[in-house]
């Protein structure tokens, strides 16, 4: 099995696995469609998908949130897979509400929201926990950014996670909790692709500068013909950079990411795609191709979520 690399975190030393299995997005709009109870309840297929990740794949890294309602199915594959909890990277995320019809879904912050996910997962600790988004408002966070900020240092120091940070937050949002913070925000997760490299505008170079690991969700996009739905400026060079180093796009695409510096978090329904997936660490795309992919991404640009905000600067 492919050895995964790691990523070092700068407070704790932690090593975190260079590339993460995400159970949001098409397994958390495919859940709800199907269970009546879905933040209690776990399904067999994402178990089984979570459980193949680490076992026939290789992951050791897995992404979750409140809002998925997937904590139990995570909780569920380490105990399936039969690894050992300290060889498994998991990352969950506070819901701290994203509009007013969708507030948080544990008003007294992230202290008590995770207890409750660590009771859903039997789980004694997590290596990461985020605040999932930077939507902070009375109606919908109930509590400041600084006070939930207060919250995450103290799960720090109870032992309930190992290391904290942010989810989709901009400079500014990360610049006020840097202003508070006794232990500095550790990692954010962005959306971050060949067509979204310097977004909101700074925050990858702001976060390189203050040694905040940047995660990307959606790596993908830029092979996804449901996203890029009349193809893009990197096709051409995709198709022959793949024959040239016998890769594929996904192995291409992702392995694009990691030489940036930024971890990238997929998915997929398929085990042998996550198979796949592990491919990129098996090659290196050379410094001129990389800068090649680098320039020509950053003439088109798409973002998937969160436009208001990151654009026009509202909700
Ligand atoms: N913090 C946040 O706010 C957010 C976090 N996330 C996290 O990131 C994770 C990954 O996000 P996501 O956007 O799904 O990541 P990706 O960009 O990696 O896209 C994965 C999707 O691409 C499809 N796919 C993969 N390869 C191909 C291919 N060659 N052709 C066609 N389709 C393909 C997969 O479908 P298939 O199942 O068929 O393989 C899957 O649905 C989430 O699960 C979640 O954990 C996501 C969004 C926001
Ligand atoms: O995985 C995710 N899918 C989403 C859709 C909307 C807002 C956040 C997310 C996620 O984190």
């Amino acid at each position: 099995m492919t050895q995964i690399p790691t990523f070092t975190l700068a407070r704790t030393g932690d090593q975190i696995p260079a590339l993460a299995m995400g159970s949001g997005t098409k397994h958390r709009i495919k859940k709800k469609a199907e269970t009546d109870n879905p933040k209690e309840t776990a399904t067999e297929e994402l178990t089984q998908l979570l459980t193949d990740a680490i076992t026939y794949a290789g992951f050791t890294h897995l992404d979750t949130a409140e809002t998925y309602t997937t904590e139990v199915e995570v909780g569920e594959a380490i105990k399936r897979s039969k690894v050992d909890r300290s060889k498994v990277w998991i990352t969950s995320k506070y819901d701290s509400g994203w509009r007013v019809e969708y507030p948080a879904s544990t008003p007294s912050g992230p202290y008590e929201a995770l207890t409750k996910s660590l009771k859903k997962m039997d789980l004694e600790y997590l290596d990461l926990y985020l605040i999932h988004s930077p939507f902070f408002h009375p109606d919908i966070s109930y509590i400041t950014v600084e006070e939930a900020w207060r919250q995450m240092e103290k799960l720090v120091e109870d032992g309930k996670t190992k290391n904290i940070g942010v989810s989709n937050f901009n400079t500014e949002m990360l610049e006020k909790i840097l202003k508070v913070a006794k232990i500095k925000p550790q990692v954010d997760q962005i959306e971050f692709h060949l067509y979204l490299q310097n977004q909101s505008p700074g925050v990858v170079q702001f976060c390189q500068k203050n040694d905040i690991l940047v995660e990307a969700y959606s790596p993908l996009t830029p092979i996804l013909p449901h996203r890029i739905t009349n193809g893009g400026p990197v096709d051409e060079l995709v198709e022959k950079l793949i024959k040239k180093y016998g890769v594929t796009k996904n192995q291409l695409i992702l392995r694009w990411v990691y030489q940036s510096g930024v971890l990238p978090v997929t998915t997929s329904s398929n085990k042998d795609r996550l198979k796949e997936a592990l491919g990129m660490f098996d090659f290196t795309i050379d410094k001129e191709d990389f800068t090649e992919l680098t320039e020509l991404g950053a003439t088109f640009h798409y973002r998937g979520f969160f436009n208001k905000y990151f654009e026009e600067g509202k909700i």
